[in-house]
């Protein structure tokens, strides 16, 4: 059997983290499988289904599990251990950050997109692999309409949670959430969902709200240096992932009530200045609960406490940028019938 040079294509994009010349090779299981880029490759089955999917990982070059899954997912790929039945784009995100072990260069990859990369007066380099992302993504949904379009964004935290597999659904501008993908996410094991309460700059938000797609930000557990992950804890994940490729029809399982949790961003605490301090310690877990009245953070003049419900923390980083996120107060929201189609 013909060796494939796309079975080392987390390799080569780490060896190329900036660009990587176009080429193509055939499917063992029948079609085309194409690197767009570095880090960017299009499966194209000779008879695809009716679903164009989009799984994307190392958008922050520390989050190696879903890294390091995808990687396993392209190799049976394109070895003919796995049928690609549907359209797939793969995408490694940031293979530059991959290669330092780090989340990010200069900016956070994952504040660029919508067009958040043309903000400023000089384009870095990660301003332009957001516009590129944007491009390919754009390309890859783009050549059909009427196929059911899906964007899985995984990552992992940088801190223990709670609850350790969750998603954040990106702001749907008033239209239901979707029963079968918060049933397909409880399949994977996202048994927690983070209804977001705005727009934001993030890649899940960019294909829900550009292209329409079911997109989701999946934070599937723990940030860990390559080759220290325990990849049984991704099993369900990568399994589920699997059955929705490779397979015609593959659905789950209808959503029963009480299967899954959610939770409704209230706020984004923003951090202002050097000053900013949060008033709990840094090793806090994520859905670390606090009661009305308490104080979560400061920043100068400014400070946030929690309003008249009791509010959980998702994602404090004191470290992050003035004028950048640094953590995310959720509320318990019981989801009704009548907001889900
Ligand atoms: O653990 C953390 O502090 C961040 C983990 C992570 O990268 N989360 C994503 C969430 C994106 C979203 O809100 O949809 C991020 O911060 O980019
Ligand atoms: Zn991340």
């Amino acid at each position: 059997m013909k060796v494939s040079r796309i079975a080392n294509f987390l390799s080569l994009s780490r060896e190329h983290p900036w660009e990587l010349a176009p080429f193509s090779e055939p499917l063992a299981t029948g079609g085309t499988v194409s690197v767009w880029d570095t880090g960017v490759v299009c499966f194209e089955p000779a008879s695809p289904g009716n679903k164009d999917i989009v799984i994307s990982c190392g958008i922050h070059g520390n989050e190696t599990a879903p890294i390091e899954l995808c990687d396993q997912l392209l190799r049976d790929l394109v070895e003919g251990r796995l049928s690609c039945r549907h359209r797939l784009l793969l995408i490694f995100g940031h293979p530059a950050a991959m290669n330092q072990g780090v989340r990010e260069l200069e900016v956070n990859l994952n504040r660029l997109f919508s067009g958040a990369h043309e903000r400023g007066d000089s384009p870095g380099l990660e301003q332009q692999r957001a516009a590129r992302l944007e491009l390919y993504v754009g390309r890859f949904f783009g050549q059909r309409s009427g196929a059911e379009r899906l964007h899985y964004d995984l990552h992992t935290a940088i801190r223990p949670s709670k609850y350790e597999k969750f998603a954040i659904y990106p702001y749907t501008h008033g239209q239901p959430y979707s029963r079968r993908q918060l049933a397909f996410l409880r399949d994977c094991e996202v048994d927690t969902i983070l209804l977001a309460h705005g727009p934001t700059t993030t890649f899940s938000y960019f294909s829900a709200h550009r292209f329409g797609a079911h997109a989701f930000t999946v934070e599937l557990g723990k940030v860990m240096p390559f080759g220290q992950n325990d990849m049984r804890r991704f099993k369900a994940v990568d399994h589920c992932l699997r059955q929705l490729v490779s397979e015609a029809d593959w659905m789950p399982a209808p959503l029963e009530p009480g299967q899954i949790r959610v939770f409704k961003v209230c706020r984004e605490i923003i951090k202002q200045s050097d000053a900013f301090r949060f008033h709990f310690g840094k090793d806090v877990a994520n859905f670390t609960a606090f009661e009305p009245g308490e104080l979560l953070a400061e920043d100068g003049e400014h400070r946030w406490r929690v309003d008249a419900q009791r509010e959980a923390v998702v994602f404090p980083n004191p470290a992050v940028a003035n004028g950048q996120r640094a953590a995310l107060m959720v509320i318990d929201y019981p989801l009704s019938g009548s907001e889900l189609d």
